[in-house]
């Protein structure tokens, strides 16, 4: 019998980790603008949460993060001479645009792609789009190294199939998998892919969001569903409340998560609600689906955006229970901690709660959804993919001692201008390719 499992990559916090408060409409990025960072501690604490994952029985994975400071986007930007006199004169000219080209959010891998699994696609094989992030400069600089990370990880055409991340323009604004859920009876089997946007780019008189921007788009889903042949009538697509927008839910994962036949959200999360569950009721069919829905009265919309409720990881144990994987925030805050304490006795599959802290990440406005990104898969894919990516003992050892000899522990905004950070991110991420064995996916190697 084929065994099917839903795997999690996260993103391996990178060594030059900093809060630049680049994320207008993400409340904890604005909030946090210049504080220290400290790349060691937040490597560390991604990594821990992926060991334990992986020791609950989950396949868990790790997705290498990118070069920063991005000297490749600084020189096509006009910077020019060495890298230090590149570092030099952007950091001092033009300084909003060098922090933007450190940025450490290539961290948050449910922002890497949108990912449909080889059950829901024509071809039968498993599908990857790099989103383009084109809302944000400092993100819009990520998909094609993605794209390398995401080849070198999946690397075998016989089960995977890597498109081109979207045109690179607002119209097809994508987000990836943070706006992106699936629901399954069970994971090997057909499953309903939910895609949530923010506006209709092409249709001014549809309701959108008026203070924060909508990033992401009905085109850019609905291109992104055809590119990974899927069929209508496993597709939804729900527009995000846009005044939820305008209150800080900047992606979908700030306020609905989705696994297997739960879906867990808030009241307000989505416009036209009644109608919208209706037709996911209508085509999930005729299978046991839970839908949560959490209160206002319950949880507030500001309570569920500052502890990150619904950034939370669901996901299914080996006996076949769920359990929640939720940020320490959540844990801190009385009315969501009694709610889900609440909740684990309820008649849901969801039995239990692990709380984790990820604090280096929230203080940018992700949690432990937003640090990984989905792969349900069958063994035979698992089998296929690159093994040295794939945590375990040996690997958190390695990339633990990693850490310890290149990551800072403490880093300012204007620790980035030194070309000495520059030379021991390189090196460390030169070695980082060797031990996930991912070749030459940097452009610092590939001159
Ligand atoms: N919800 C999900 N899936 N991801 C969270 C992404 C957070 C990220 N923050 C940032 O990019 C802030 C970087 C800074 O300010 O330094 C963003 O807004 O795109």
């Amino acid at each position: 019998m084929t065994q099917h499992f839903e795997a999690n990559f996260d993103g391996l916090v990178g060594p030059t980790h900093n809060y630049a408060g680049l994320s207008y409409g993400n409340v904890a990025s604005l909030n946090n603008a210049s504080a220290l960072s400290s790349p060691k501690q937040a490597a560390k604490q991604g990594l821990k949460k992926m060991k334990a994952l992986a020791d609950l029985g989950l396949v868990q994975g790790i997705l290498a993060p990118q070069e920063r400071p991005d000297v490749n986007s600084l020189r096509r930007l006009g910077f020019s001479g060495t890298d230090a006199d590149v570092l030099f004169a952007a950091a001092t000219q033009a300084p909003a645009i060098f922090q933007a080209c450190c940025s450490a959010s290539s961290m948050w891998t449910a922002n890497a792609a949108t990912v449909s699994p080889s059950a829901d696609t024509k071809d039968g094989k498993i599908h990857f789009t790099p989103a383009n992030l084109t809302n944000k400069f400092h993100r819009s600089i990520e998909p094609q190294v993605t794209g390398n990370i995401l080849q070198a990880t999946f690397n075998d055409d016989r089960y995977f199939s890597h498109h081109q991340h979207l045109p690179d323009n607002d119209h097809f604004g994508d987000e990836g998998a943070a706006n992106h859920t699936r629901l399954c009876n069970a994971y090997g089997e057909q499953g309903l892919e939910i895609f949530v946007y923010g506006k209709h780019a092409f249709d001014n008189s549809k309701p959108a969001p008026t203070k924060f921007p909508a990033r992401q788009t009905i085109e850019a889903s609905q291109a992104v569903a055809r590119l990974h042949g899927l069929k209508d009538e496993n597709v939804v697509y729900i527009q995000q409340n846009p005044a939820l927008i305008d209150q800080g839910v900047f992606h979908n994962d700030v306020i609905s998560v989705g696994n297997q036949n739960v879906l867990f959200y808030h009241q307000q999360a989505f416009l036209d609600s009644a109608s919208v569950l209706q037709q996911i009721r209508q085509k999930f069919g005729d299978k046991d689906l839970h839908l949560i829905c959490v209160n206002s009265d319950e949880v507030s919309v500001q309570d569920a955006i500052s502890t990150y409720l619904f950034n939370t990881q669901i996901v299914t144990l080996a006996d076949g229970h769920m359990a929640i994987i939720a940020p320490s925030n959540c844990q801190e805050n009385q009315a969501v901690s009694h709610y889900l304490a609440k909740l684990v006795e309820q008649n849901t599959p969801i039995k239990e709660v692990k709380y984790f802290d990820v604090k280096q990440s929230m203080r940018n406005g992700g949690g432990p959804a937003c640090l990984r990104l989905r792969v349900a898969m069958t063994e035979q894919e698992r089998a296929a993919v690159n093994p040295n990516t794939l945590m375990n003992d040996k690997q958190f050892d390695t990339l633990n001692h990693w850490v310890d000899k290149h990551y800072r522990d403490e880093l300012s905004v204007d620790d980035l201008r030194d070309p000495q950070l520059l030379v021991e991110s390189r090196t460390a991420l030169d070695q980082l390719t060797q031990i996930l064995q991912l070749g030459a996916v940097y452009p610092f190697q590939q001159v």
